[in-house]
């Protein structure tokens, strides 16, 4: 791929004994949101510092543009640390166009990228104040800041909503969409799968160092097991109980989500559930993010 793509292609990582990565490979599009979500100690952060060089993988390599990562093109990351990496003493401004300098910008530039920065995310007030007396929703506005003010090619952010408010969540997001809208690769690490599914082009699931899944939301869903909602406001938890090929994710009687195995009989749950009264709603259901990301989490337990 010789366009902006950031590709990250089998690696691996081991920590002593601990395999904290077992060949990931996954790609971030030229002006896609990516979001890469796995469970806590799954590999995200690890796979993140390979990228920016902070880390050596043991194997495998990161490209940008169909080129190998170096230390030059490593200039062009914007990058947000989960370990969120300010000098606490430095005033918001001074430190913003610090860092955009020691990132190659002249001094009048790296000054006019650090106040649109500073403006754009909502600082203007605090552009005076040192880092360590702003609130941690404000540093992890500067922390933002920090890795856009030397207008960087590409951005890896290593969760950063956690914590912020729900109008820092929504700056935050206008940031990130307009950035990949200019054609950058945006991937970032996140919990809040909520958030994943309603802003991300597409997604990866890491689980215990491996990707077992990549692509959008929707080819994600179109993979997973098919699940009916059924209502049936006469009917009494446990009726769906038995049913061949079926199973029970939620029952509150009156409202049920079920799973159907491959093969399994949809009209059969029809009728067992008309045989309780009237049925106002019997639909198929997407499974959201959250309920993917659950039944990829569920295999990792189950054992084989
Ligand atoms: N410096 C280290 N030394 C030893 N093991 C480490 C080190 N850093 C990470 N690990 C291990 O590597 C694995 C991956 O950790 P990593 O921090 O990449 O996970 P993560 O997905 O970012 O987790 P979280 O969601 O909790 O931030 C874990 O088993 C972790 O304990």
């Amino acid at each position: 791929m010789a366009d902006n793509t950031l590709e990250i292609e089998r690696v691996s990582k081991r920590y002593g004994d601990v395999v904290a990565l077992d060949e990931v490979s996954f790609d971030v599009r030229a002006g896609e949101l990516f979001g890469f979500v796995g469970s806590n100690g799954a590999g995200k952060t690890t796979t993140m510092r390979i990228v920016l060089g902070v880390l050596a993988a043991d194997a495998g390599e990161v490209r940008f543009a169909g080129e190998a990562v170096d230390h030059q093109t490593r200039t062009r990351i914007g990058y947000m640390p989960e370990e969120r990496g300010l000098y606490p003493k430095m005033k918001v401004l001074d430190q913003l166009v610090y860092l955009a300098q020691l990132h190659g910008m002249s001094a009048n530039q790296a000054h006019a990228s650090a106040r649109n920065w500073i403006s754009r995310l909502g600082l203007a007030e605090r552009s005076g104040e040192e880092v360590q007396k702003l609130s941690l929703g404000n540093q992890q506005r500067v922390q933002l800041a920090a890795a856009l003010v030397h207008d960087p090619a590409v951005l890896v952010l290593d969760e950063p909503f956690s914590g912020l408010d729900p109008l820092a969540v929504d700056v935050m997001s206008d940031v990130l969409k307009a950035k990949a809208a200019n054609g950058v690769p945006v991937v970032f690490s996140s919990h809040q799968l909520d958030l994943v599914e309603r802003l991300c082009d597409r997604v990866g699931i890491i689980r215990s160092g491996r990707m077992v899944a990549t692509g959008s939301v929707g080819e994600l869903t179109a993979d997973a097991a098919v699940r009916l909602r059924i209502v049936a406001p006469g009917a009494t938890p446990g009726w769906a109980d038995g049913l061949p090929g079926v199973s029970v994710i939620s029952d509150s009687g009156a409202e049920t989500v079920v799973e159907l195995a491959a093969g399994a009989d949809d009209q059969a749950v029809l009728t067992a559930a008309l045989a309780t009264g009237p049925v106002t709603e019997f639909s198929r259901r997407t499974p959201s993010l959250t309920e993917l990301f659950r039944t990829a989490v569920a295999e990792e337990k189950t054992p084989a």
